[in-house]
């Protein structure tokens, strides 16, 4: 679900500016382009910025393919590879499996390319949720903005948005 205040996938200054998409055999592919703004040591993108992009195609990859509303419970990161300013991670993530509110999922990150480096891999565990965790941990402000903006269409589900 797309929401435009969001710091992985919204409209936000220096935010991650990231889309997912829905590919052939249920891959979400999802792709980071590194701006100064994500920089941590010179030249070079921030570990936790990068574990915040695959927070955002983990998550991406549980709410699109089970259209379930769910938060990160575990995320775990292996930086493999610098990823330098100015460069693309193409980040592909799959569904590994359901158990309960259990979701599971992983994803790798290339540099620059689809068949590029292993820059990065992680593996989270998403929690389904009901929307009463967003409307009793939420500000009402914010859920209100939200749902001017994302709540209320059909697009908002879309697989491809
Ligand atoms: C509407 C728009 C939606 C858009 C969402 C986009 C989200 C983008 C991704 C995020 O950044 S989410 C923000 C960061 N995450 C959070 O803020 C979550 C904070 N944590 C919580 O709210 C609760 O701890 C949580 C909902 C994850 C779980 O609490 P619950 O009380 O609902 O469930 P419970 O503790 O009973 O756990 C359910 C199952 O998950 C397991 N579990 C929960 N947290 C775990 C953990 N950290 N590690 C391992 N297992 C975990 C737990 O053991 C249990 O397993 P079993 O069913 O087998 O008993």
């Amino acid at each position: 679900m797309h929401y435009i205040e969001c710091f992985g996938c919204g409209d936000v200054d220096g935010g991650l500016h990231m889309t997912s998409t829905v590919g052939e055999e249920h891959l979400v592919r999802s792709r980071f382009e590194v701006t100064r703004a994500h920089q941590g040591a010179p030249g070079l993108a921030h570990g936790g910025l990068l574990a915040c992009a695959f927070d955002e195609a983990l998550g991406s990859a549980a709410g699109n393919l089970l259209r379930r509303p769910a938060v990160t419970g575990k995320l775990e990161t292996d930086f493999l590879r610098p990823v330098p300013v100015g460069s693309t991670l193409y980040i592909v993530t799959k569904l590994d499996g359901v158990a309960g509110r259990k979701i599971y999922v992983s994803a790798n990150g290339r540099l620059d390319a689809e068949d590029g480096p292993l820059a990065v891999r992680a593996r989270a565990l998403f929690v389904e949720v009901t929307f009463e965790h967003f409307t009793s941990h939420g500000s009402a402000d914010a859920l209100e903005k939200f749902s001017q903006t994302a709540g209320r269409s059909r697009e908002d589900w879309d697989i491809n948005p």
